[in-house]
């Protein structure tokens, strides 16, 4: 059996004569949370739906769970779970009924997650007898989550999850995707622009730019090649200091030399991945290289911190 949960090949996509993907290759291990990342139109949803098996493809392979999305019957349907960006159905349905209509729909599949059981896992007990219709923004998202893994899938595909939740609910609902994958193996493939939840939850991320992958791989690892340096800021001769370097340890030492053996204020932040990505973006946009330099610049010397 294939270690990859998602392998595409050449996969390409055109609505009539506009070509939306061209050529994408994926590979997503089993049981990782992979973040697809691009600006809008760079064609995030249409290659979830092709591979969620709501959307035929122009070109290429494409195998999800061992199966093509484009063939596969009901059984491989209930192996996966989706979570769009929106729906609207069922408005006056109440939370636990729905559930447990989803229930027996998935039961002859297999061992399909018990409605009380899921209401307790994504905290929605005290909404069993609340229509769908009243529900908050964030309680709403947690009962699509609910609806997407009712089959106890091996792999979710989450569209833009935590998009429009406060930040005490969007940290809630990032901390149940979370154990979802740690507790249960699922594998997660999301969409999103919110680059803390990606950097956050993501093993890997794919950034996708005008229907082709322009980088994939750890958070780490793009970061390095972006060629990205580490932010170090303190405070010397009374004054706040910042400066970027692909050495944070040597530059320190050197400010440790100058300043007598101690650093004031001293603080270290490696390049986020809101740096990474808006660097690649903004690279790709100008129609460089991704590849950093490959010749050393010397450090620029430090700047003062604006206050
Ligand atoms: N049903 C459709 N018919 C025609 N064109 C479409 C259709 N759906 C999407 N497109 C076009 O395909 C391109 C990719 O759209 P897609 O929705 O996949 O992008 P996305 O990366 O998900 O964007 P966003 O971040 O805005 O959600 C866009 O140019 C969009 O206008």
């Amino acid at each position: 059996m294939s270690a990859h949960a998602v392998r595409t090949e050449g996969l390409s996509m055109s609505y009539g004569d506009k070509q939306v993907l061209h050529g994408v290759d994926l590979a997503i291990p089993a049981g990782e949370i992979v973040a697809l990342l691009g600006p809008n139109g760079a064609g995030k949803t249409t290659t979830m739906e092709i591979l969620e098996g709501f959307r035929g493809r122009s070109a290429g392979s494409v195998s999800v769970l061992g199966e093509d999305p484009q063939t596969a019957g009901e059984a491989w349907r209930s192996r996966i779970g989706v979570v769009l960006q929106h729906w609207e159905d069922h408005a006056n349905w109440r939370v636990g009924e729905f559930l447990r209509l989803l229930h027996d729909h998935y039961r002859p599949f297999g061992d399909a997650w018990d409605a009380e059981e899921l209401l307790a896992a994504v905290g929605l007990e005290s909404q069993r007898d609340t229509p769908i219709k009243v529900l908050s923004g964030g309680q709403r998202r947690r009962m699509d989550l609910a609806a997407g893994l009712i089959g106890r899938p091996e792999l979710l595909f989450l569209d833009e999850p935590s998009n429009g939740l406060d930040p005490v609910s969007r940290r809630d609902f990032q901390e149940l995707v979370a154990k979802l994958n740690r507790d249960l193996g699922v594998t997660i493939l999301m969409t999103t622009h919110d680059l803390h939840e990606a950097e956050r939850l993501a093993d890997r991320i794919v950034v996708l730019i005008g229907g082709r992958v322009l980088a994939e791989g750890t958070v780490a690892a793009l970061s390095e090649e972006m060629g990205e340096r580490a932010e170090v800021r303190w405070t010397e001769d009374g004054r706040r200091r910042i400066e970027r370097s692909a050495d944070p340890l040597d530059l320190i030492d050197r400010v440790r030399a100058r300043c007598g053996g101690t650093v004031a204020d001293l603080e270290v932040r490696r390049s986020s991945l809101e740096d990474t990505y808006l660097a690649m973006v903004a690279r790709a946009l100008a129609g460089e290289t991704l590849r950093a330099d490959e010749e050393d610049e010397a450090d620029p010397a430090p700047s003062e911190e604006r206050r």
